[in-house]
């Protein structure tokens, strides 16, 4: 899924990291021999803004340092001037009864009977330089798992205390938005799952979340092999030629061919071809990021919209999408009228699994618009978050050996050299391991956006409506108060024989999926999506950085990118002889058993996978 950080819309400073991604991702592409798309997923070339490059040449600690020591020094917490409570007391010296006093108080919010959330001021310098979440996370070190930060007339509630997200996400999930992200993407995904609330959201849900039955997730394990066979061809080339690959790059390109199939049943190939259509996708995801970072929403102001050549550009690339989704859903219904398959539960064509077949063969009553709107917003969820995981997980296999090759040892002795199927999801357990951890660590998206619709009580603290909320979830997953070793990447955290780690058995330490009726409709589909990748490649690769490849470091989109790629020497192994299968336990199988509860009786529960 999708979800972009607009917090720094508040400063005109703040497009940090972008611009040097922009350019030297563009300079990787030509100057390196690496392999890649010719394209680069839609990032352009823009100037860059040497007053960033200067900052971002800083050595992470010493920023982070300094970062500190500026929230140590008092610089940016708002001190209170204590004037509500003296002048209460006054008030109440003159006799003014105490009921006149509390309503008083309490209409123009002076009261000061209810603890305060402690406050940051907008800390503009020390967060242009790095990625949104990072200076988050030191302030969060300061203030605990609830503060304000204030930007100007602006504020955000930072949420990162487990049982205030559960509150937020679960418990009264009807009393908060999806507040500013929807405004951000509606011109890409309109009243899509993401971004709906309310009426809109419940209907398209409980629309959607059908079409991801069991037999659809399993008939999608073929589609996942496929693909990654093709980006296995392009890497072996790559290794035979000695030339490094720009991991990220293909792995976008691998998970943009793997949900335009799956949703609309559309092979983009991008893998192989940089067609029109894949420059489209790629100019709107990033207008999309772009937009959540911009400092003026140049986009609504009238004039600006028809003579802006960016704005041209990606209204060109919205119309070439949505023409073509046009046409997808048009031979599609041409499909469902001539099929005679019964519509029933797990219905599923097998020439067309996808999910936009079950929702026409389902008659579902749906504007095109919104059919549109939803297919787009799949497309989206579907494609950048696991790119993401892909990334961070192949980076951090690469920083430690000894984990690559235990899951290859794991992979060798459980697919052997066949393509994987549903029946090894469960099997895979370590692979799964490796994910759960690289999620943990690298979470997608960083941090969940919300907006309150009515006043509420986080723990202690009574909130207005109309209130920004960004649940932190790279908090969560960081925060020494609750994992030993945060910062490690250890898979053997999460036991073999243990359930799969998800909110709910983690108690809202650990939100890879969200959590709620809003979790992610995708999570199993990814789940797996994700495995097959992975087991896949390790079995025919080992993967290194490669050689004078740029430091890897973060900048955020709606997912958490790299600055500048992911290049990596990927060199094609020389196998083992394939060792027995490892005893059987419940430990992926029952991974799944988790919260069934987040979203209605159809949603795609664990419960459904424990027989595989
Ligand atoms: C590893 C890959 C993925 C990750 C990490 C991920 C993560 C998430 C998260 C954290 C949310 C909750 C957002 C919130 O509460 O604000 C979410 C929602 C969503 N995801 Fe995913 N997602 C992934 C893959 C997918 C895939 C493959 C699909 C589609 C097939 C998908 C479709 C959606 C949709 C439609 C929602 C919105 C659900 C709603 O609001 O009712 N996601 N995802």
């Amino acid at each position: 899924m999708a979800a972009s950080f607009p917090l720094l819309q508040l400063t005109s400073s703040v497009n940090f990291c972008s611009s040097t991604f922009k350019s030297s991702k563009l300079n990787g592409s030509v100057k390196f021999s690496s392999i890649t798309c010719a394209s680069t997923n839609g990032r352009e070339s823009e100037s860059a803004d040497n007053g960033v490059k200067g900052v971002e040449q800083l050595p992470e600690k010493k920023r982070r340092a300094e970062l500190s020591a500026r929230i140590a020094s008092g610089e940016l917490t708002v001190e209170r001037s204590g004037f509500p409570s003296r002048l209460r007391n006054g008030l109440s010296k003159l006799g003014i009864p105490h009921d006149i006093l509390e309503a008083l108080f309490n209409w123009t919010g002076a009261n000061e009977g209810y603890p305060k959330i402690p406050e940051a001021k907008g800390a503009v310098n020390a967060i242009r330089s790095e990625a949104f979440f990072l200076p988050l996370y030191e302030l969060y070190l300061t203030y605990g798992g609830i503060f304000r930060l204030t930007f100007g007339p602006k504020s955000f509630l930072i949420v990162s205390d487990p049982s205030m997200a559960k509150h937020i996400l679960k418990d009264n999930s009807k009393g908060y938005s999806k507040g500013i992200l929807a405004e951000i993407l509606e011109f890409v995904m309109g009243k899509g799952l993401i971004p709906a609330d309310g009426e809109i959201w419940r209907v398209r849900r409980r629309a959607i979340v059908p079409a991801l039955h069991q037999k659809y997730v399993a008939a999608m394990i073929d589609l996942f092999g496929k693909a990654t066979d093709r980006l296995c061809k392009k890497l072996d080339t790559a290794a035979s030629e000695g030339e490094d690959a720009e991991m990220e790059s293909l792995f976008s390109r691998l998970t943009l061919d793997v949900i335009g199939k799956a949703v609309f049943n559309y092979d983009f190939d991008s893998l192989t071809n940089d067609t029109g259509i894949v420059e489209a996708v790629y100019t709107v995801l990033r207008e999309a990021e772009d937009r959540s970072v911009a400092p003026i929403p140049v986009w609504e102001i009238p004039i600006w919209k028809d003579i802006s050549p960016r704005l041209k550009k990606v209204n060109a690339a919205l119309k070439l999408i949505n023409d073509t989704l046009d046409d997808l859903i048009a031979i599609c219904k041409r499909m469902v009228d001539e099929e005679e398959l019964q519509f029933h539960e797990e219905y599923m064509n097998e020439q067309d699994p996808s999910i936009l077949h079950f929702l026409l063969a389902s008659g579902d009553d749906v504007s095109s618009k919104q059919l549109r709107d939803d297919l787009m917003t799949m497309l989206i969820a579907g494609h950048e978050t696991s790119a993401a995981v892909l990334t961070w997980t192949f980076y951090l296999l690469s920083k430690e050996p000894a984990v690559l090759s235990k899951l290859q040892d794991e992979v060798d002795s459980i697919l052997g050299d066949r393509f994987p199927t549903i029946g090894d999801m469960k099997k895979l357990k370590y692979t799964a391991r490796v994910i759960n951890e690289s999620l943990r660590l690298y979470p997608q998206p960083p941090v969940l956006i919300r907006r309150s619709l009515e006043d509420d009580v986080l723990g202690k603290y009574p909130i207005k409506r109309g209130e920004d909320i960004f649940i932190s979830v790279w908090n969560l997953h960081h925060s020494p108060h609750i994992w030993d070793d945060a910062d490690k990447f250890n898979p053997e955290r999460w036991p073999l024989d243990g359930p799969n780690p998800n909110e709910t058995n983690q108690d809202y330490c650990y939100l890879p999926f969200g959590g709620g009726p809003r979790k992610c409709v995708g999570d199993m589909f990814a789940t797996f999506e994700n495995i097959v990748a992975v087991a896949m490649l390790v079995r025919q690769f080992n993967f290194q950085m490669a050689l004078g490849a740029p430091q890897v470091e973060m900048t955020t989109g709606a997912t958490i990118h790299t600055t500048n790629g992911l290049r990596m020497t990927v060199t094609r192994r020389i196998k083992p002889p394939i060792m027995p299968v490892l005893k059987e336990d419940a430990s992926v199988g029952s991974s799944f058993n988790g919260d069934t509860t987040h979203g209605n009786k159809h949603d795609i529960s664990p419960a459904h996978f424990k027989s595989l």
